[in-house]
């Protein structure tokens, strides 16, 4: 897992990042997240699915965020087997819910037993379907302004029509973070430069999202470079 997670930062050099895993990471990886995150790494060995999942150091974070802002009502666009879902199910308190959208249940059954063990399955609402068309129907159930914080990991060349949705779903003061918005640097290269085949086709959508989110006023937000960049945004 290392070594993966060595390849899929653009932003740290692999011994830095090293550093940063086996000293502050690993070590407090909780156990059900661990076997989830092996379990997916022994499903998906040698596909390029292997390289889904949101690095430990991100979801660390974003756990700590999730506890220092409080937040109780949550959705994840984005699944897969679940490393990021099951990182914010335990950082949410005990009624805390956090609705779940992705196009894939098969994947989403891999890390299932591993929220179930985690105890924290009951506040999880996985809804199969297109992420735009589920966010359509969240608007149209009447729960704009009630979530507090939302997650995007879904289509990259999305991100922007999954952004106006979002934008009505917060409450003011609520954070999105939005997954992979340095795709691999590849937004910081020209277009001749040698990238992989599927890095080239979300570079130029990740790179007129970026744009957007710096120019947008009704959010505050910066591009961490946690992982594969991380664009925290705060509704105003
Ligand atoms: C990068 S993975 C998510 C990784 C996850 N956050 C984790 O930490 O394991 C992207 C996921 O988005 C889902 N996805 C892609 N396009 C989608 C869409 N249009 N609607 C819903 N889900 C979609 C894929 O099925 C995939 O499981």
């Amino acid at each position: 897992m290392t070594s993966i997670q060595l390849e899929k930062s653009p932003v740290q050099t692999p011994a830095t990042l090293k550093y940063i895993l086996e000293t502050s990471c690993y070590p407090k990886e909780h156990e059900q997240l661990k076997q989830l995150r092996e379990a997916t790494a022994h499903k998906f060995e040698g596909s390029w699915e292997h390289f889904m999942s949101v690095p430990i150091d991100e979801a660390q974070f974003l756990s700590i965020l999730l506890k220092t802002m409080n937040a109780k009502k949550t959705l994840e666009i984005g699944v897969f087997t679940g490393y990021s879902l099951l990182a914010t199910a335990l950082a949410l308190p005990s009624d805390g819910k956090i609705t779940a959208i992705d196009v894939d249940r098969e994947a989403y059954e891999v890390g299932l037993p591993f929220i179930e063990k985690a105890g924290v399955e009951h506040k999880v609402e996985f809804i199969l379907g297109d992420a735009l068309s589920v966010l359509h129907d969240l608007v149209d159930g009447k729960q704009e302004e009630s979530f507090d914080y939302v997650f995007v990991d879904a289509a990259k060349d999305q991100y922007i029509k999954y952004h106006e949705q979002v934008l009505k779903l917060m409450r003011k003061g609520g954070i999105v973070a939005y997954d992979n918005t340095l795709w691999a640097g590849s937004v910081a290269m020209s277009e001749d430069d040698e990238m992989g085949d599927h890095i080239k086709p979300y570079r130029k959508p990740l790179i007129e999202f970026n744009k957007f989110i710096a120019s947008d006023s009704r959010i505050e937000s910066i591009i961490l470079s946690v992982g594969d960049g991380l664009t925290l945004c705060r509704k105003v």
